[in-house]
């Protein structure tokens, strides 16, 4: 396997930043009783600008969790967030409307995360109205079509409906939907793992290449290891909402620390190879 280099101390600014971030929720069905469970422990991390940091972690491990509260859908229940170096806290209204503009996300499942019952045109554009982008409804149809073909796609496809597309080709509108707003950092969570196998990479060569054009910055979350050590330069390993190991992802593939990662890694059979030079 080819990694991608770690980018150099040097390269670029850090995009975000995540201080000592924590997240509570209640114990099921005893809210009364004032009994919380962390999902989130502490964690901290920096993202480059321009650069992949993956999240990887057994389900439940808390990855999801962070990257809502990076996308600003949920509040930590301690510790804070940096965006281009000023904290979500100390935004105004305005900046915190802008910023839903900047942070965009995509899901893992795309049969559920586009509307059934909107035509292509108006899930490409949706977020341009309501961010005020494109100065009038045909600018706004221009730029969907354009974001299609930037996805690979025709711009046939503006008048159909997401039931008419395949499982890879609804990701692409997904990611294109994402785009449609220019943002700077996108949360994927899980954005190939409901796909098959050679579709993940057409996906992934997709990303990667968007990131190059855009400079955009990325945290991916997975729990496919093989996933990450292609897209990803840098990568936090997760267990039960602590980070267990962290570091460029050639240095951690190849001489995990701790024996989480250890595990994580021998469950992949096309790394075994990696792991055993
Ligand atoms: N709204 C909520 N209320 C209570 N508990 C929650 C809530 N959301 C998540 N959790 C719990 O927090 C823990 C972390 O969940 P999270 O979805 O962040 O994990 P994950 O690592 O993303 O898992 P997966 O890979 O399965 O998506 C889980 O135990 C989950 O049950």
């Amino acid at each position: 396997m080819t990694f991608r280099p770690a980018p150099s101390p040097s390269a670029g600014d850090y995009l975000v930043v995540a201080q000592e971030l924590c997240k509570d929720y209640p114990v099921r069905g005893r809210f009364w009783s004032k009994q919380w469970r962390r999902v989130v422990d502490h964690v901290s991390f920096e993202i480059r600008r321009g650069s992949t940091l993956a999240l990887v972690g057994e389900s439940g491990s808390g990855k999801t969790t962070v990257g809502l509260m990076l996308l600003d859908l949920i509040k930590p229940t301690a510790g804070q967030i940096l965006y281009n170096g000023l904290p979500y806290s100390a935004r105004s209204a305005n900046e915190r409307r802008a910023l839903r503009r900047e942070i965009q996300v995509v899901f893992q499942d795309p049969y559920s995360s586009l509307n059934a019952r909107m035509n292509i045109r108006e899930i490409l554009t949706e977020g341009m109205v309501i961010h005020g982008i494109g100065a009038n409804a045909r600018e706004r149809e221009e730029r969907a079509a354009e974001l299609l073909k930037q996805v690979s796609m025709s711009p046939d496809a503006l008048d159909r409906y997401p039931h008419e597309f395949s499982g890879g080709q609804r990701q692409r509108i997904a990611i294109a939907r994402a785009l449609s707003v220019e943002p700077q950092f996108l949360v994927l969570d899980e954005p190939t793992s409901a796909l098959d196998v050679s579709v993940q990479s057409q996906v992934l060569n997709l990303l990667c290449r968007l990131q190059r054009e855009r400079n955009l910055t990325y945290l991916f979350i997975s729990h496919n290891l093989d996933v990450v050590g292609y897209i990803a330069e840098e990568v936090i390993v997760m267990e039960r909402g602590r980070i267990v190991e962290r570091g460029a992802v050639e240095q951690v593939f190849t001489d995990p620390q701790h024996p989480y990662t250890r595990n994580l890694l021998q469950a992949i059979p096309s790394l075994d190879k990696v792991l055993s030079k």
